[in-house]
């Protein structure tokens, strides 16, 4: 009788003898626990020092949600930190979003993680940024836009927590699954200036805070490998309010052609890093939002609008592009807002956003106290 071979040896370049009990999804490599894991972080270790992500000194705030990929990238930042001594001062930073049973929950799992890792936590709410959490707003709007308003929050959340903690740069988890989603979302929306941005490993750095993805070439199949074969404790359900969206179909695409062709991934992430807008394309340039102090392209920033259709009941604003929106844009670029209460085009006009002027006025207060 045939004999039942076993698994095949770990292929580690560092001549292990241990059988092989993982197959790299980005190379297709078998090796064994401990040799996939160190060959995972020497991946994640390449990205960094080829990119010269970071200076010695500094203070990084780390995206923290509970979810595996932010939780991969806060253990390996440790590792890494005080294997390569890179002298970083690394710190958590999650934002609440106020997503009952999804947030409060993987909130839970990074309180762990900072006990731990050892590393301080910062969190911030956006009740406290905003004056409304996401349930409050998916009740208020349903959950076909809430996707823009938190993303929106939430980017914003990320700058000024980092701030708050005087980090110089913000690392977030985005991988390589992530960036190849992106690359096709913005091809199939025309964007050619998002996607021309969407490949960088460093963004923002026209502004005061860049952000680093340090996974970006890490597949999402092996960060699970890595959580599992280190055990490390995540949050893995999906956001409730998100199954949706756009990206979920180009999750699936992408996971698709990944079976057929694994390097699919890869070869999506650099189609991205080889466009380039032409240089007479107008680029915008940053302002600062007259309401909040956050950088814009506009007079006013994104989650001001935002904030002012849902305090106003015009929950359209900052979605859609509607003549309304347009009216305030133009309208914060010819008055001072602060003083016009609802912050339509009449002042104290007696339209249903009178009834939010105290809620408005609380929110502008939190902004205010919140600027750094
Ligand atoms: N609430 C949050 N607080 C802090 N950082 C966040 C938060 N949500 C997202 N991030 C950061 O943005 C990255 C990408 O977020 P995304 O919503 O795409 O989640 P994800 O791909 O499921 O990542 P994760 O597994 O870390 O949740 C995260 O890895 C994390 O670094």
């Amino acid at each position: 009788m045939e004999k039942r071979r076993g698994p095949p040896p770990c292929q580690s370049k560092e001549g292990c003898s241990n059988p092989a009990k993982i197959r790299k999804a980005k190379d297709g490599a078998q090796l064994c626990g401990p040799c996939f894991s160190r060959n995972f972080e020497d991946d994640v270790h390449e990205t960094i020092t080829n990119n010269s992500l970071f200076k010695r000194g500094e203070r990084v705030a780390i995206g923290a949600s509970g979810g595996k990929d932010s939780t991969v990238l806060a253990y390996v930042m440790k590792t890494l930190n005080d294997r390569h001594d890179y002298g970083l001062d690394l710190q958590l930073l999650s934002i609440d979003e106020g997503i009952k049973g999804y947030r409060d929950d993987s909130l839970l799992a990074v309180e762990k993680n900072r006990v731990e890792y050892g590393l301080p936590l910062t969190i911030l709410s956006y009740r406290d940024l905003y004056g409304w959490t996401m349930d409050d707003i998916v009740a208020k709007i349903g959950k076909k836009n809430n996707c823009t308003f938190c993303g929106v929050f939430r980017r914003q959340a990320l700058d000024r927590g980092a701030f708050k903690i005087g980090a110089t740069k913000l690392v977030t988890g985005h991988n390589a699954d992530d960036m190849a989603e992106t690359v096709l979302m913005n091809v199939l929306r025309g964007d050619i200036a998002r996607l021309e941005r969407c490949t960088n490993i460093v963004t923002g750095e026209e502004g005061d805070l860049p952000r680093a993805k340090p996974l970006k070439y890490c597949f999402e199949r092996d960060i699970v490998m890595y959580a599992r074969t280190n055990q490390l404790e995540y949050f893995y359900t999906e956001c409730i309010y998100a199954p949706n969206a756009y990206r979920g179909y180009a999750r699936k695409y992408v996971r698709d052609l990944e079976k057929v062709h694994p390097s699919a991934i890869l070869d999506l992430i650099r189609s991205g890093e080889k466009v380039s807008v032409k240089k007479e394309v107008e680029m915008p340039t940053l302002k600062i939002c007259e309401r909040c102090g956050y950088m814009t392209s506009q007079k006013m920033c994104k989650a001001c609008l935002l904030i002012e259709g849902l305090n106003t009941g015009n929950t359209d604003l900052g979605v859609r592009k509607t003549k309304k929106s347009k009216k305030v844009t133009v309208e914060a670029e010819g008055s001072n807002k602060e003083e016009n209460g609802c912050g339509s085009s009449k002042g104290g006009c007696g339209c249903s956003a009178a009834a939010d002027e105290t809620e408005n006025e609380e929110t502008r207060k939190r902004l205010k106290d919140l600027q750094f």
